[in-house]
């Protein structure tokens, strides 16, 4: 860790009616006490005049002091709410800057200290990311769940589970003479060590969804050129992002603009038409749409004709797509072939709301009093999964010994402390202890 302590403006950008500008490290006192004369009482706002070296005022404010280590970030933290205006802002922060110990934090690094100090692990630190970055109301609610230690307290408890089951192990390895030691104990372990490698790979379900809220569902647009793609990307976002001209081929790069549906984010993609060019810009379009296509959840083919063949515009896309029939205020006189999905006109709007309907459908529902507590990352499952490989390990390695079995065990609660971060020096002697009262 960067030693040293740092200040930086943590509220949004200026100007704004109030501004909070953080501190946080050892010096964080003599900070206070210099801009306000002195430390006002701990955990209580106070209205302060802020002053220069020089001892002009440079705003009337609020100001907080958490003596650390109960604080955001486990060091004694301070906070200035200030007048938002620029000047304002630049003039405090410069003030802060010419203290001895003091310079701007780096990007994170309050959170790093929190983290450090041992106020967060990475799941909540992460899950706090997330909520800060959250757009929609179910990214909200799955990064509040995992911020506020919901994923972290079912890591734990699996984790206290393995070490749990080492301890009986190892017991019975060291003490299986003696008497005070109850008999076998595998029976119990083994039944929850399979209990367990199931319950992980039920939560391990649910990643899939944990990762759709979060990044939100990848729909790409895809078809021949001319379909109408960045007219139904632009009237889905309801601005212009996408240029849209009716000469073909006009997209070359790959638009997105996110939208909330019910909550939900969706990454709608807009693609370069697919066909046989020359152009070297539009080839470079086309190669990103495959791209896009590899990434994909949802596909919409969109077509202004019933002859488009998917497999042209699909590339190695197997996932759900839907066909739609663009331009219907044009075409809906012909019958739809009965392959099409929905038929819109971005012109009349004609549709679109079915075709928003039918993109809900392939997103999760995340209803109140759901288990929030889902893996939102890739990280996240291969910590899982490699956990629960060891697990596995262990139940089918019987003939092995005890001492193999309970080294998977060891790596499976590895796994679990690298999701976590909790290098988690465990006591197994503690553990058997005050199970088997051996010292009795
Ligand atoms: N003004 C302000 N608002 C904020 C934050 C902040 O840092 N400052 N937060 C920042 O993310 C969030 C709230 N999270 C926080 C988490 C812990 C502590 C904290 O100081 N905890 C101490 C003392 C708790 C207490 O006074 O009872 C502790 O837990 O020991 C502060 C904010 C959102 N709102």
């Amino acid at each position: 860790m960067r030693a040293g302590t740092i200040f930086a403006l943590s509220s949004g950008g200026l100007p704004s009616g109030v501004a909070v500008i953080r501190i946080s490290g050892p010096d964080c006192r003599t900070a206070v006490a210099q801009l306000c004369g002195a430390v006002p009482p701990e955990r209580r706002a106070s209205l302060r005049s802020i002053r220069d070296r020089n001892g002009d005022v440079i705003d009337q404010g609020i100001v907080l002091f958490f003596p650390g280590p109960n604080s955001f970030s486990g060091e004694d933290c301070a906070e200035l709410q200030i007048h938002g205006g620029r000047a304002t802002v630049a003039a405090v922060l410069s003030a802060l800057g010419v203290i001895d110990g003091l310079r701007p934090a780096e990007a994170g690094e309050f959170s790093r200290r929190a983290f450090l100090n041992g106020r967060m692990d990475l799941v909540e630190v992460e899950g706090l990311a997330d909520l800060i970055a959250a757009e929609t109301e179910m990214q909200r609610r799955l990064a509040g769940e995992q911020a506020s230690g919901g994923l972290s307290r079912l890591y734990d408890s699996w984790a206290k589970r393995l070490t749990h089951a080492r301890a009986m192990i190892e017991a019975e390895l060291d003490f299986a003479d003696e008497d005070d030691v109850p008999g076998s104990v595998a029976a119990s372990i083994w039944s929850d060590m399979h209990a367990l490698a199931q319950d992980i790979l039920n939560h391990t379900d649910g990643a899939r969804v944990g990762e759709i809220v979060r990044d939100g569902l990848k729909v790409v647009i895809a078809g021949p050129p001319n379909a109408g793609k960045s007219s139904l990307l632009n009237y889905l976002a309801q601005r212009d992002v996408a240029i849209v001209t009716d000469v073909p081929g006009t997209t070359r790069d790959v638009l997105h603009v996110d939208l909330d549906i019910g909550g939900y984010a969706v990454r709608l993609y807009d693609t370069a038409g697919l066909r046989e060019t020359d152009d070297v810009v539009e080839r470079e379009g086309i190669r990103r749409t495959r791209l896009s296509l590899q990434q994909a959840d949802l596909v919409l083919l969109l077509s202004d004709d019933d002859v488009t063949d998917a497999a042209d515009f699909l590339g190695n896309f197997s996932g759900p797509f839907l066909r739609i029939r663009s331009k219907s205020d044009i075409f809906g006189e012909t019958l739809p072939d009965r392959a099409i999905d929905v038929m819109i006109s971005t012109k009349s709007g004609d549709g679109v709301d079915d075709l928003i309907e039918r993109i809900r459908a392939y997103l999760p529902t995340l209803e109140v009093g759901n288990a929030l507590a889902l893996p939102t990352r890739a990280r996240h499952r291969d910590g899982l999964v490699t956990c629960r490989e060891h697990i596995l390990a262990a139940l089918q390695n019987v003939s092995a010994g005890l001492d193999i079995q309970a080294e998977h065990l060891r790596l499976a609660a590895q796994a679990l402390g690298r999701i976590t971060g909790r290098v988690d020096v465990e006591n197994l002697l503690d553990v058997i202890f005050s199970e088997f009262c051996i010292g009795k």
